[in-house]
């Protein structure tokens, strides 16, 4: 825990004091503290709260196009602001990739050839540390560009040379003015988007829709050739039938009359519901090659100003028409957009224009298809959208898109008519165009504990606009490099019974009990004087061999009881800060970053020292119920060893079970889980437990495709079924044991609740681990293994168990009078039956799936 953070007093819930409960003195305060600035960023002041309208003019950098821009937003209208607090600044800190700067490389003593070259190297290097400063790269850039203009060099296709040429290309994008304003809300990350806007979800492509509607469209760095973009209008294309050829995206193939993104733009124009639409531009934070390939594409040239951000939310749109046209001559569905509010001046008027509201208009232009010169007309009547004059627009018509003075070559401008029209909007309104903080009032008065899946979304910052996800398990922290602002609810701690009997069945498909037939089940056996546990041992190829198990160890209401117990860890726990991360599972640092769908972090020995580098903590500061957990986990395992023998053993090693070394601390808000994954990493010991807090949970593990198991085939594709699944409860421990699960298994979790934990302990051999090879890359072999050496101490002495640990010792001899234990069982079977029989009523599953449920619920306990 932070010392220099006072712990956030969280209210002690009864189960019914909960409902409803009123705030106290100490209730809802969110915590809007700054944090502490760091040297090196622009020193913006992110104290005065935003007040003014939205378009107001704001300072701005020469080239804004280029930089990271953080200027605090003026806001649009008055907003609900959240209580503010003053106080210490929040533990919350930034990745350290976050505070890197590029260093410059010097131009003396070099050629240019070989400083811009450096530079590029640079480049490939400092965007995946999300680099802040590119004033030199720029420079370089221009002169090399010059030099190629001057002397009338042919370009080349290297990567020097496409760097420049796309710089020669990007510089009608940098030459346009600035904006007028800075959008209410924007984001470097994608996916950072998508968790604040339910709107749009979309991690790919351009629409987003949802229940047969298109409800967001980003206007990205690929552009058609006839896309238009201007301060109220926007027409693109309704997605679908294109591919990127080149550096463009180009249509190629006819979309169909049904087409089914079609088809979604229509109903949302048909129903008046507005869309929220995005710009993006060519992203600093890409990857190297996308970085440059968006260079060499259109930078949303047709933006009418340059854009500040990677994303930036343009606001609320209505849908005028949807329509099929030819492009690159195949069959295109169009969309036309108009700004839902066109009193307000938008921010993204280009600097120097004076907005002036357009009035709105009737269309006139209509024309119906009728025969021409023998050729049979559809009869269908269209708006005349292009200057060219009127076309039929009907895709299945003879007379589609044709017209005396267009042969399907050149270029074809949309009607001026068309392009001016204004139309008064209809629809609902769509709300503000930044989504409002969530307040821990909210959680009062919905009896919501904070951990559903509404607090999974992401925020925009107040201070700067930015759109930031919930990466932290306390609190929300602006993903802006430069701003400090962090956001924390006021959660109540939920009493362990009310987070078991919250839990839910889950979806019958995927979430049940189940044994394969390969698996051998062992009849229940007990460990120590309260424990009893099943071994499954699983099947393995019959040619290359292998032996594993999972076992389930279960915990009851006796255990989870007793002093010490989960029931108090786990509310300890919700207390403790742990530090809790949703860490990068796909291109980190990044502009398609996409982090997982829980929360971790690691102490002890670091493990996964490639991915989580740096983000491990020594067990000389992980909070009591870590080291509680690690000390039950190893004492069930002994025990378990002492009956069984582990696995590594009957291959007739001499390994012995392993002291674990290592504890990953998991917390699961509602619908989070840890999708397939093996714990096979070479640094590994072959036992792997985790203890279960909270919710119940699914734990799945099937065979991987490459495995031939007998009897298990590949179901579908590429994925073969869950030979077993197991339900982890309160309490409950799962060890698998051996090393050839992980080589021939994959497994993953899903959370049935609104707050679960696990805790998983392994062994770490320390004198295995190995730095990321990218951070020895260049270092000579002595120094690199000076450094190798120096990491495998420090990974030792994390490790150690700090002084007093004994206290949290653990002998398994917890006693607890016997009928409250009856009770409890009864009540949470009750209870499970209850909600089969729910949802029996409520028509979600059939008789004979209840009964199914039933029965094989019944088996998991
Ligand atoms: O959440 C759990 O119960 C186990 C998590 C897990 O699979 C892991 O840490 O590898």
């Amino acid at each position: 825990m932070d010392p220099n953070k006072p712990p956030v007093k969280k209210q002690k819930l009864n189960e019914l004091g909960f409902i409803g409960q009123p705030a106290t003195e100490e209730s809802p305060v969110p915590d809007t503290t700054p944090r502490k600035r760091r040297s090196g960023t622009a020193q913006v002041d992110y104290t005065e709260p935003p007040t003014s309208p939205t378009s107001a003019p704001v300072e701005k950098s020469t080239d804004s196009s280029f930089e990271v821009s953080s200027e605090p937003v003026k806001q649009a209208g008055p907003r609900k602001s959240a209580p503010q607090k003053k106080g210490p600044a929040s533990s919350a800190k930034k990745s350290a990739s976050k505070r890197k700067a590029v260093e410059a490389p010097s131009p003396q003593n070099t050629t240019l050839e070989q400083y811009f070259t450096k530079k590029v190297d640079d480049v490939v290097v400092a965007v995946d540390n999300k680099p802040m400063d590119y004033e030199d790269f720029k420079e370089v850039k221009q002169q090399k560009a010059i030099q190629a203009e001057d002397q009338d060099e042919e370009i080349d296709d290297t990567k020097l040379g496409k760097v420049v040429k796309a710089y020669l290309l990007s510089r009608e994008y940098l030459s346009k003015p600035a904006p007028v304003g800075q959008p209410e809300a924007w984001a470097h990350v994608r996916q950072a988007l998508c968790d604040t806007y339910k709107a749009f979800q979309a991690l790919q492509g351009g629409t987003y829709r949802t229940a047969g509607k298109a409800c967001g469209l980003l206007v990205n760095t690929m552009v058609g050739d006839r896309d238009y973009f201007d301060e109220d209008v926007i027409i693109t294309t309704c997605g679908g039938g294109r591919s990127k050829v080149g550096d463009k995206m180009i249509q190629n193939s006819d979309q169909k009359p049904d087409d089914n993104f079609a088809k979604c733009w229509m109903a949302s124009m048909e129903s008046n519901t507005a869309v929220i639409v995005i710009a993006g531009k060519l992203s600093l934070n890409s990857s190297p090659f996308n970085f440059i390939n968006n260079l060499l594409g259109q930078c949303n040239k047709i933006s009418p100003c340059k854009l500040p951000y990677a994303f930036n939310v343009l606001g609320w749109y209505q849908i005028t028409n949807v329509w099929t046209e030819l492009r690159n001559k195949f069959k295109t569905w169009c969309v036309r957009l108009e700004r839902v509010n066109l009193e307000q001046q938008p921010w993204y008027m280009p600097e120097g224009n004076d907005y002036k509201p357009k009035p709105y208009t009737t269309i006139s232009s209509s024309q119906t298809c009728t025969d021409v010169l023998g050729e049979k007309g559809c009869g269908q009547t269209y708006e005349a959208i292009f200057s060219i004059g009127w076309l039929c627009l009907n895709p299945s018509c003879k007379r589609f898109f044709k017209h005396p003075n267009y042969n399907g070559d050149g270029t074809l401008t949309y009607a001026s008519d068309f392009l001016e029209k204004r139309t008064p909007f209809t629809g609902e309104d769509p709300g503000p165009v930044v989504p409002p903080l969530p307040e821990s009032e909210d959680l009062i008065q919905s009896s919501s504990w904070g951990t559903e899946k509404a607090y999974l979304k992401g925020i925009v910052c107040p201070r700067c606009r930015c759109c930031s996800r919930r990466l932290e398990w306390a609190e929300w922290a602006c993903e802006n490099p430069r701003c400090d602002f962090t956001y924390r609810l006021n959660q109540p701690v939920i009493p362990a019974a009310l987070a078991i009997s919250d839990t839910t069945i889950g979806d019958p498909a995927n979430l049940r009990y189940h044994v394969d037939d390969q698996v051998i089940k062992s009849k229940p056996m007990t460990l120590g004087p309260n424990y009893i546990y099943y071994a499954y041992e699983l099947p393995f190829p019959i040619d290359g061999g292998g032996y594993g198990r999972v076992y389930h160890i279960k915990s009851n209401g006796n255990i989870n009881k007793a002093a010490d117990g989960p029931n108090q860890m786990f509310e300890e726990m919700q207390s403790e800060d742990f530090g809790l991360k949703r860490n990068p599972v796909r291109n980190a640092g990044k502009d398609i970053e996409v982090v997982t769908r829980h929360y971790s972090a690691n102490y002890g020995a670091p493990y996964k020292f490639g991915v989580l580098q740096g983000t491990s903590k020594p067990f000389s500061e992980a909070p009591p119920t870590t080291l509680k957990a690690l000390k039950r986990v190893q004492w069930m395992c002994e025990e378990l060893f002492k009956k069984e023998g582990n696995v590594e053993d009957h291959k007739s090693s001499p390994s012995q079970l392993k002291e674990f070394n290592e504890v990953l601390n998991v917390g699961y808000f509602e619908t989070c889980r840890m999708g397939y994954h093996d714990d096979g990493e070479s640094t590994l010991g072959p036992t792997v437990a985790s203890l279960s807090f909270g919710a119940s949970a699914t734990m799945s593990f099937r065979p991987k495709n490459k495995s031939k198991i007998p009897g298990c085939k590949s179901s579908g594709k590429s994925h073969k079924g869950d030979i077993l699944r197991i339900i982890l409860q309160h309490g409950d421990i799962m060890v698998m044991d051996g090393s050839d699960v992980q080589v021939h298994y994959e497994h993953k979790v899903e959370s049935h609740g609104r707050l679960r934990y696990a805790m998983t302990c392994r062994h770490i051999k320390i004198d295995t681990i190995e730095y990321d090879p990218k951070v020895l890359k260049g270092l000579p072999k002595k120094e690199a293994r000076a450094k190798a050496n120096e990491l495998r101490e420090t990974a030792a002495k994390a490790a150690l168990m700090p002084e007093g640990h004994e206290r949290f010792d653990y002998d398994g001899n917890e006693v607890v009078p016997e009928p409250e234990e009856a009770q409890d069982s009864k009540a949470y079977i009750k209870h499970c039956l209850d909600k089969i029989k729910a949802r029996v009523t409520a028509g979600d599953i059939s008789k004979e799936t209840a009964i199914a449920l039933v029965n094989e619920f019944m088996e998991s306990l």
